[in-house]
């Protein structure tokens, strides 16, 4: 029986540091380490990457959507980088941010979640903009197969305030409902719930504005935004406060810029993950 997916990945912190390293072949950095915009070059780019950082950081983080942007080709790599970084033991978080009805919701996670799947690594990000409750067949799935879930909450885009920030009929925040859904499903658990929340490193004091908790959810923290996006370790430190043991920082484009040579990806990410810890200690 595979551990909860929140207490491997307490231990991979523990052991590696609190950054995720994430595998965003953009074209323009295809083209930069001199690699075709095409199934090859995200393989080749991919497998560099992991090279360069598994074993080293506490997880990776394909993007789903430059995978798919060549079509079968480009899903049949992200299979292969999926099933690569799970062997190397890193745990591998899939960035595809699902989200539908809870019938079509479930076609996503048996694709995703499910053991034996070849797009399963070991969490999915999600959206629960159709509802908190579309999630419940990720959710399920997740729980009993040993893996977890980050449910978008306050994300680093400048846009995302005019959802997440809007306010229900009883005065609550959007955020802070998913938050405390997600509160709900961590209740209890040690050392951390496998349901965990993005919430962006851009995002400024937005969770004492929303009302939002971060300690109090119990789970991960996937913090997107560092680096590329603009923020650094003195907005890590401001933007998740009590909660800053729960965060996972996570760098694209930041650590990559690095590339191809594998050591100086290997020493960005390094840099990354020192900045991360201390900031986050
Ligand atoms: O709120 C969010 C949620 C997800 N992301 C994703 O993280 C990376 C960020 O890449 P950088 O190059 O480090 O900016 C990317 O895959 C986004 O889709 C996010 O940025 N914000």
């Amino acid at each position: 029986m595979t551990a909860p997916f929140g207490a491997r990945l307490a231990a991979a912190m523990g052991s590696h540091g609190p950054l995720c390293v994430g595998i965003d072949p953009h074209p323009s950095l295809l083209g930069a380490w001199g690699l075709a915009d095409d199934a090859s070059g995200l393989r080749s780019f991919a497998l560099t990457v992991l090279d360069a950082v598994a074993g080293r950081v506490a997880a990776v983080k394909p993007q789903a959507a430059f995978f798919e942007r060549h079509g079968s080709a480009g899903v049949a790599v992200l299979e292969e980088i999926v099933a690569a970084g799970r062997d190397t033991g890193t745990l591998v978080i899939v960035d595809a941010k699902r989200g539908d009805i809870g019938s079509t919701m479930g076609a996503y996670a048996d694709a995703f979640l499910r053991d034996g799947s070849p797009l399963a690594g070991d969490a999915l990000t999600v959206s629960p903009y159709l509802g908190f409750g579309s999630l419940d067949p990720a959710v399920d799935l997740a729980l009993s197969s040993g893996r977890g879930l980050f449910v978008l909450c306050l994300t680093s885009n400048k846009e995302g305030h005019e959802v997440q920030h809007a306010r229900t009929d009883d005065g609550v925040t959007v955020a802070a409902r998913m938050a405390a859904r997600a509160a709900a499903l961590n209740a209890d658990v040690a050392p951390l719930g496998s349901i965990g929340l993005v919430v962006g490193a851009t995002v400024g004091d937005a969770a004492d504005r929303t009302g939002v908790d971060l300690a109090a959810v119990n789970g991960p923290l996937l913090a997107p935004g560092i680096g590329a996006q603009g923020a650094g370790a003195r907005e890590l430190a401001q933007v998740f406060g009590a909660a800053r043991g729960q965060v996972l920082a996570s760098s694209s484009r930041g650590v990559l810029a690095a590339g191809p040579d594998v050591g100086a990806l290997r020493a960005a990410a390094r840099q990354a993950a020192q900045e991360a810890s201390a900031a986050l200690s």
